[in-house]
């Protein structure tokens, strides 16, 4: 039997402070057992179960000490869904997605993205990801690290590029959940960049993953307009609160004089969104600095250009919505 040490307290004091990271507290020590509680907030599976092993390990080794009881809690966090939709493909849902965690990264949030276009994944080239594959955890996928600090999944990420995704109602809803049901861990909002359109891949994921609010993005024209006020219905039709119209390609600046256009009017987005009953969140201009930065990969909200401002103005507003939340 080894000898007992002089100062078990200290010893096992010496223990936490080297191994836990300052998570340990309400240390108690009776009998030969010891009771303390470990804060895994923010912690990957992997790591709490390496940090508990390493505790016990040396603790348990420690003389007089016959039992270690480590009670493990994480402050509840919830992660909070905003779902980004449009009534039709084409109209910039996913450059907004992307642009949006972006900038919500930059104004200090905890933000991931979702890529449920799983037909037409594109986030991986918005982002500047391709390529780059999630690794698994036990049965959760985790998500890949951009370069603009949010963690994203695509089914870009798991199929090969140009490989066709047709994959019937369901198949498609669990790819979906997978992606949305992965190792969030440390993350507060999760963008979701919801296929196009109105059908059964958006109701349901929709009403399985409860989103806490949603943002239309429309273009300026009339038929757009009536096509976003079908999402809104599908939203409305899934309990889930509206938080705003976005109008993207409103008015062409002109990249040699700056001058902006508007071949479609200007107000119309602004009038739709008052005529439908939700906040009107702002205007993103159609640039060709815009369309270039995303093909390559650079989402404008990451930049100091100009291009930035209107995605990060939105941002703000998201960020009001979700406060009051
Ligand atoms: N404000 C903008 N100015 C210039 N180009 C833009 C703007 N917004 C989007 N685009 C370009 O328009 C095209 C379509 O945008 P995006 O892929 O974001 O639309 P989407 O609604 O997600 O489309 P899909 O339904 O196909 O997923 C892309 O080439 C994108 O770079």
């Amino acid at each position: 039997m080894s000898d007992p040490v002089p100062d078990l307290p200290a010893a096992i004091a010496e223990h936490l402070s080297a191994l836990s990271e300052g998570r340990a507290s309400g240390l108690r020590l009776k009998d030969g057992i010891v009771s303390l509680v470990l804060d895994v907030t923010g912690l990957s599976a992997d790591a709490r179960a390496a940090m508990e092993a390493a505790l016990r390990t040396a603790i348990g080794d420690l003389p007089d000490v016959t039992q270690v009881r480590i009670a493990m809690t994480a402050e509840k966090r919830t992660l909070r869904i905003v779902a980004v939709g449009s009534g039709k493909g084409g109209v910039g849902k996913s450059t907004l997605s992307a642009n949006l965690a972006v900038a919500l990264h930059r104004l200090g949030h905890r933000v991931g993205l979702v890529d449920a276009d799983i037909y037409g994944p594109s986030q991986p080239r918005l982002m500047g990801s391709e390529g780059e594959k999630p690794t698994a955890e036990g049965k959760q996928l985790v998500p890949v690290m951009s370069h603009w600090g949010v963690p994203m999944l695509s089914m870009g990420h798991l199929a090969d590029p140009g490989q066709a995704i047709a994959w019937r109602g369901p198949m498609a809803g669990n790819a979906l959940g997978q992606l949305i049901d992965a190792q969030w861990d440390g993350i507060d909002i999760l963008i979701v960049d919801l296929p196009p359109g109105t059908g059964d891949v958006q109701l349901s994921m929709i009403s399985k993953h409860k989103p806490a609010g949603a943002l239309i993005v429309s273009t300026p024209q009339d038929l757009a307009l009536i096509d976003a006020t079908r999402a809104v219905s599908l939203f409305e039709q899934a309990d889930v609160p509206l938080i705003g119209l976005v109008e993207n390609m409103a008015g062409y600046v002109c990249p040699h004089c700056g001058e902006a256009s508007d071949p479609f009017g200007q107000g119309g987005a602004e009038a739709a969104a008052a005529q439908m009953g939700m906040p009107f969140l702002g205007r993103i201009p159609l640039t060709i600095a815009i369309r270039t930065a995303s093909d390559a990969g650079l989402p404008p909200a990451g930049g100091d250009a100009a291009e930035a401002a209107p995605f990060l103005a939105i941002a703000r507003r998201l960020e009001a919505w979700l406060a009051t939340g």
